[in-house]
């Protein structure tokens, strides 16, 4: 169902016409009035690289564009349900596809606890993703996201479709944390602290290059800090009590990592670099396929995928303790998919 009467056709011609900025993009959100959807959105509707924002959910869509819609930006945002082919609707056209779509964890769960709701829904949604926008950049966040990105690639695969370089798990949130975190031991403003994490987004796998920082750590700092930022998702969850997962945060962080996107591919800008889980070279001699590090992004999504660097001999058993773990989520996400095949 539609929030406003006008056509795809019209809304994919407007994307590129009428915005305050001429590389102006469309971006839909697939999970638009969950939690995080409905916060990004809100923070996407203020991103000036943006005509239209297409929100999409399985319910309350509708509303949540409405509302939205009367901020007084430029861009044009609509809402879409099951209904009335809704889904291929939101996606035809876009340039970038955000997907917050699944549900979240309780108190006791692992995000690997997840998978069996969420495998589906991604699948999914990747699916219609590969039939009417192959070429969007689809910006990944429904957990557990070791094995829902190898789901979406080996689903665009099967379509004939797949583009590794416009494949991103967003784990930016791990990389939010880290800089918040450390100021509030070390002191400072988290803007200027930089924290490179790598490897995955759960537990073990986020591995936090403490080391680059150039701060000092005792070894009871970096163990607590790593421990931290580990498990930070844990705090939310346990805080929330049963209510969900981090959602504002998250939103916070997707919207960061969405507009990076857009100024790298649709706006032409140069030298951003995002931490980010994407089919990687790093580790793939040791079967691990998809690897988070710092990116550089480009006009056609990853240009650079940076290495590690140096790591201190703590970092080293941290990687070694994450590989195994990532690499049983990524074959997960991609038996999943062959299973269905
Ligand atoms: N990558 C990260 O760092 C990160 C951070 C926080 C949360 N998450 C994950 O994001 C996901 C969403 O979290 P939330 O708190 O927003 O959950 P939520 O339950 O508040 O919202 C999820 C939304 O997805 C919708 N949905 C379900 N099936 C759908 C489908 N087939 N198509 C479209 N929409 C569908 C639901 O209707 C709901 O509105 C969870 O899997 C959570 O674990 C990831
Ligand atoms: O912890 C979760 O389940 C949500 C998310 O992955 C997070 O890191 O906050």
């Amino acid at each position: 169902m539609f929030v406003t009467t006008r056509s795809i056709a019209s809304t994919a011609k407007r994307a590129f016409s009428t915005s305050a900025v001429s590389n102006a993009a469309k971006v839909a959100v697939l999970g638009a009035a969950g939690g995080i959807g409905q916060s990004l959105s809100l923070l996407l509707k203020q991103n000036p690289n943006i005509s239209d924002l297409a929100l999409y959910d399985i319910v309350n869509t509708p509303g949540v564009a409405a509302d939205i819609s009367h901020i007084n930006t430029n861009s044009k945002v609509t809402g879409y349900v099951p209904e009335n082919n809704g889904l291929a609707k939101a996606l035809e056209g876009s340039n970038v596809v955000v997907i917050p779509a699944g549900v979240p964890r309780k108190p006791g769960m692992t995000r690997d606890d997840l998978f069996n709701t969420n495998a589906s829904i991604v699948q999914g949604l990747a699916d219609a993703c590969a039939q009417y926008c192959p070429t969007a950049h689809i910006l990944i966040i429904s957990n557990p996201v070791n094995s829902t990105v190898p789901i979406v690639a080996e689903t665009f695969k099967a379509r004939g479709v797949y583009d590794p370089k416009r494949l991103f798990g967003v784990t930016s949130l791990d990389v939010v944390r880290a800089s918040r975190f450390v100021s509030e031991v070390k002191g400072g403003d988290p803007k200027d602290i930089h924290i490179t994490v790598v490897g995955g987004h759960s537990g073990v796998t986020i591995v936090p290059l403490l080391s680059q920082s150039g701060k000092s750590f005792t070894q009871e700092e970096l163990d607590a800090l790593t421990h931290r930022i580990q498990f930070g998702g844990d705090e939310v969850v346990k805080a929330k009590d049963g209510k969900g997962s981090a959602t504002l945060s998250m939103a916070f962080a997707g919207a960061r990592f969405a507009n990076s996107v857009l100024e790298a591919t649709v706006g032409g800008k140069r030298g951003i670099v995002e931490p980010t889980f994407v089919e990687s070279p790093v580790f793939a001699d040791q079967g691990v396929e998809f690897f988070a590090t710092n990116v550089e992004l480009g006009a056609n999504g990853v240009e650079k995928i940076h290495p590690l660097g140096k790591l201190s001999a703590y970092e080293e058993k941290l990687v070694e303790a994450a590989l195994p773990e990532l690499k049983k989520n990524i074959a997960k996400g991609k038996s999943f998919v062959a299973s269905k095949q």
